[in-house]
């Protein structure tokens, strides 16, 4: 089983040696940056809605985009797996694949180095990626200064639309999720399905905003207001966003209208928020940012606003959000 999976993956450039030993060897070009993350059937993802091959690239693609936002290169990803005993094993070489693909496609010079294959009463899949920093100190969420401008790179709401329309039709009253509407479902909105099942984080812009001088970075998750207020917290300032620069950056994605509170509520997109230097905007943001907003000292009041307005936290917490069934 383990040889069928295996046979899935490209060498990874910088492993000295790959899967097959007690670990896996590695020679990063400087500081390493390490991350983990866990999708669990259920509260993470539907299977139902997931080919493998999509779940093995969003496997993949959420964790590359935390190497990306500490500014590094990802070099290495290791899944450790537990599926149900009755899973077809055609199921395991295509995560692989997915795995595979979204390092190709997103992070060239990345592969998966290595991970685990066990059994559990649902699908459950734990990422670890490493990056390395090549010589540059990584980009935390505490770099963020008054005078500095917010700025936002990759899609942003498209996922969560995907995901709302998901839970809207496809899934039965209850919330069990189903498949019978998905051909239709992709036929009509390929770009927001895509977005939620398979996202594209800009990778490789992590590495270009910290040589370019960002001060702070992170990818978004959760949501927009949500990640903001944690980065403006870290940092210990103020993030005013601008509804106008939203909406003419990010209002017209991939050919699809995204609403405003989308933009702020919708989590999974993975895209980079960063904040950087006004000389650096003033000599032109790197290439796939767009300016969102200002960064000012902090006062008692809120830690993120909309035109001035207080910008409530709003979107996906775990413990907090509830879908149907999950
Ligand atoms: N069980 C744990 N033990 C130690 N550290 C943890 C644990 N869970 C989370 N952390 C740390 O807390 C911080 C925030 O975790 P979280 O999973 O929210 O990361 P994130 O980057 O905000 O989210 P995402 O992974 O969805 O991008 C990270 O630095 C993470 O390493
Ligand atoms: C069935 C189903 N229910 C909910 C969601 C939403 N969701 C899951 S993980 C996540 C982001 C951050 O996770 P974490 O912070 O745990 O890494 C979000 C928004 C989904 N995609 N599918
Ligand atoms: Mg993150």
């Amino acid at each position: 089983m383990l040889a069928r999976v295996l046979a899935r993956l490209a060498p990874a450039p910088a492993a000295l040696l790959g899967p097959g030993d007690d670990c896996a060897v590695l020679r990063p070009s400087g500081e390493l940056v390490v991350t983990t993350d866990t999708m669990i059937e259920g509260p993470d993802f539907r299977a139902a809605w997931h080919g493998g091959f999509d779940l093995g690239w969003k496997l993949a693609a959420t964790n590359l985009s935390d190497v990306a936002a500490m500014g590094a290169r990802p070099i290495g990803l290791t899944l450790a797996l537990a599926v149900p005993r009755d899973t077809p094993v055609a199921l395991l070489e295509e995560i692989a694949s997915g795995m595979n693909a979204a390092c190709c496609e997103l992070a060239p010079g990345c592969g998966v180095i290595g991970g685990d294959l066990g059994t559990a009463p649902v699908l459950t899949a734990a990422v670890t990626a490493l990056g390395e920093l090549a010589g540059r100190p990584a980009v935390t969420r505490a770099g963020a200064r008054a005078g500095d401008v917010v700025a936002y790179a990759g899609d942003l709401g498209l996922a969560g639309m995907g995901l709302s329309l998901l839970f809207a039709e496809a899934a039965d009253a209850d919330g069990t999720a189903h498949a019978r509407t998905l051909p239709a479902l992709r036929a009509a909105h390929p770009e927001i399905l895509a977005a939620q099942l398979a996202p594209a984080p800009p990778i490789e812009l992590g590495a270009v905003a910290a040589a370019a001088g960002a001060t702070a970075m992170m990818d978004v998750s959760d949501s927009l207001s949500i990640d903001a207020d944690r980065l403006a917290r870290a940092s210990g300032v103020r993030l005013e966003l601008d509804r106008a620069w939203l909406e003419r950056g990010f209002g017209l994605q991939r050919g699809v209208e995204v609403p405003v509170p989308a933009m702020l509520t919708g989590g999974e997109d993975h895209g980079l928020l960063a904040t950087f230097p006004a000389a650096v905007q003033a000599a032109g943001l790197p290439g796939g940012f767009v300016a969102i907003g200002r960064v000012v000292a902090a006062t008692e009041r809120s830690e993120v606003t909309l035109d001035g307005a207080p910008l409530q936290p709003t979107g996906w917490d775990p413990y907090v959000v509830r879908w149907p069934g999950a």
